[in-house]
């Protein structure tokens, strides 16, 4: 499912009307009606108190296909009968309901219209609520303001006529789309924060008005929708917080525009699946393991990682590359503490690192985790790994002279923000996989910038940084961003809040580090990794019971 910036929305858009021939007007006609779909399930959900699915004709007397009236409500169709109405649009009692449309100026007011249309169509009663005159209505839109008054559909416009929401028994916020622009202003922002008090189920069309389309940033006010039905594609803002919790439930809608349009018109993200991980990144999920495999088939990979106070950071990393499935691990850590975790993993193995009794890394050469390296497939580093003296030149050196492919998180992260803005390029282009594992917090140090601004455009930020500096970035947090040196960028559906525990972090750093010994290259290793951490995460937290008492090693045993 590709997700797109509200300009390419327009350039796809644009593209379909002008070269493809579709007409807007098609197009606003299957968006309506789509958006009127998703209202009458909302109604059959909170009638038959959650989503049946199935179809039961409606109760109000003549049945009008077949003039026959028929006996109960919710007489299955089909009981002597071989007419069937369209069961999209069919509810039982429709005529209980009433539901205000909030209906802007531009062509999202247009979708608007276009569903109040259906609804009465579906026995419903709708009432058009106006932010502006309607006469300010231009083009399709205008074309489906005509229509609702030909057919006598009740108006008001706001300012004009008292509104109150405690009549209506739902709302669709048809206000601002993806032409929205900074903080919903005048009769806009009344309106948001009137259907916002009002209590009321509130369907959006395409956004809720007041959401920022590309960053998820929500304006002041914003609707708070139960339902957001977007529609054709989906928009960037729908799938990062707290846009993704003002939209509520997301439905994407098709409504004749082709999704294969998006990569042709904008950068291409998805939304990270089983499908986009065996079709477009190509894991073949089923078969990380051949049955002549072999330790030395799935890989070693050396973890430098862990200090006196940190040292479960980097246990943690090492025992999640071999549960992702590598051959062998090496934990690398400080030699006072070499004698304290022996045995407590038994199938990893340890490698001392000079410390001089301190348990810290200062005194331990770059050169002897390079060395450890040699004979390893790849290098992860970062977890627990603690501040110290010249450690950005320590990793400078590991990053320009080891051709493994190298995971970088935590501590390393900061070193290398350390490095200055262009760190990475700076030190130049590695030929293998280099995957950096950033929280806000860590991006915030690397981008020199707050973690409210990184956090203000999650995609953007990451799909940038990864171009620029030629490294696959995973950018943590709820719907983590995996983006690529090629510009690709992919968004996780797994996993929940109490992944925000601590060592989490470490966890992953080993997943992809299993993976990556395993042959995966970076964006696989890193997509992959993300998406198997989130549903070890929800998988560990059913065990659990309850996901804040999640511990960074259920994710783990779970794996
Ligand atoms: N072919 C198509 O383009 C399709 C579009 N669809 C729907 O159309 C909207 C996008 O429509 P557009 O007219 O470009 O933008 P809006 O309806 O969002 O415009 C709102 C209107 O309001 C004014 N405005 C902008 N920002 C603010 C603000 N902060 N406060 C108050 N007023 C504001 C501005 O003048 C705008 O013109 C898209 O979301 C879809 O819903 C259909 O999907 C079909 C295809
Ligand atoms: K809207």
């Amino acid at each position: 499912m590709y997700i797109v910036t509200a300009e390419q929305m327009r350039a796809v858009d644009e593209h379909t009307i002008q070269q493809l021939g579709i007409p807007a007007v098609s197009l606003m006609e299957n968006a309506g009606r789509a958006i009127a779909e998703e209202v009458i399930r909302l109604c059959r959900e909170s009638q038959h108190g959650g989503s049946d699915g199935s179809y039961r004709r409606p109760d109000r007397g003549d049945d009008m296909e077949t003039g026959r009236a028929h006996t109960g409500p919710g007489e299955r169709v089909g009981s002597g009968s071989d007419i069937l109405a369209d069961p999209a649009l069919m509810m039982s009692h429709p005529g209980d309901q009433h539901w205000y449309m909030l209906i802007g100026k531009g062509n999202n007011g247009g979708d608007g219209l276009v569903a109040a249309r259906h609804l009465v169509e579906a026995g419903l009663g709708v009432t058009l609520v106006y932010a502006d005159a309607p006469e300010a209505l231009r083009g399709e839109a205008a074309v489906q303001r005509d229509a609702a008054a030909k057919l006598g559909m009740p108006a008001v416009v706001h300012g004009r006529e008292a509104v109150d929401f405690s009549r209506c028994t739902g709302i669709v916020d048809a206000l601002l789309g993806t032409g929205s622009r900074g903080a919903p202003r005048g009769a806009y922002a009344a309106l948001i924060r009137a259907a916002n008090d009002s209590g009321k189920p509130v369907v959006s069309a395409d956004v809720p008005s007041g959401l920022n389309a590309d960053t998820g940033e929500v304006y002041e006010p914003c609707i708070r929708a139960r339902v957001t039905v977007c529609l054709a594609l989906l928009k960037r803002g729908l799938v990062q917080y707290p846009g993704a919790a003002a939209a509520g439930r997301t439905v994407v809608r098709a409504i004749g525009i082709p999704a294969r349009l998006a990569p042709e018109h904008g950068p291409s993200v998805r939304l990270l699946t089983d499908e986009v991980l065996r079709d477009a990144l190509r894991v073949d999920t089923g078969r990380l393991r051949d049955p002549d495999g072999h330790k030395g088939t799935y890989g070693h990979v050396l973890v430098a990682a862990g200090s006196m106070p940190m040292s479960g950071a980097g246990l943690l990393s090492a025992k999640a590359a071999l549960r992702a499935g590598c051959g062998l691990a090496t934990w690398a850590l400080p030699a006072a503490l070499l004698p304290h975790v022996i045995g407590t993993v038994p199938e990893l193995m340890l490698a001392a690192a000079a410390d001089g009794n301190s348990g810290e890394w200062n005194a331990a050469s770059a050169a002897a985790v390079l060395r450890l390296a040699e004979s390893r497939d790849v290098l992860a580093t970062g977890p627990g790994l603690g501040r110290f003296q010249s450690d950005t030149d320590w990793l400078r050196s590991l990053w320009q002279h080891t051709d493994r492919p190298l995971v970088i998180d935590a501590d390393a992260l900061n070193m290398l923000a350390d490095a200055g803005p262009d760190g990475p390029r700076a030190w130049g282009q590695r030929s293998a996989a280099t995957i950096l594992t950033p929280h806000p917090g860590e991006m915030s140090r690397l981008l020199g910038m707050s973690t409210l601004e990184v956090q203000r455009d999650r995609i953007g930020h990451a799909a940038r940084y990864a171009r620029e500096q030629g490294v696959t970035l995973v950018l943590k947090g709820a719907r983590t961003v995996i983006a690529t040196p090629s510009g690709e960028a992919y968004i996780n559906t797994t996993g929940h809040a109490g992944m925000a525990t601590g060592g989490a972090g470490d966890v992953l750093t080993g997943i992809i580090a299993g993976l990556l010994a395993q042959g995966l290259n970076a964006e696989q290793a890193a997509a992959f990794g993300v998406y198997l951490h989130g549903q070890a995460s929800e998988r560990a937290a059913l065990l659990r019971g309850h996901p804040s008492s999640l511990l960074a090693g259920d994710i783990l045993d779970a794996l």
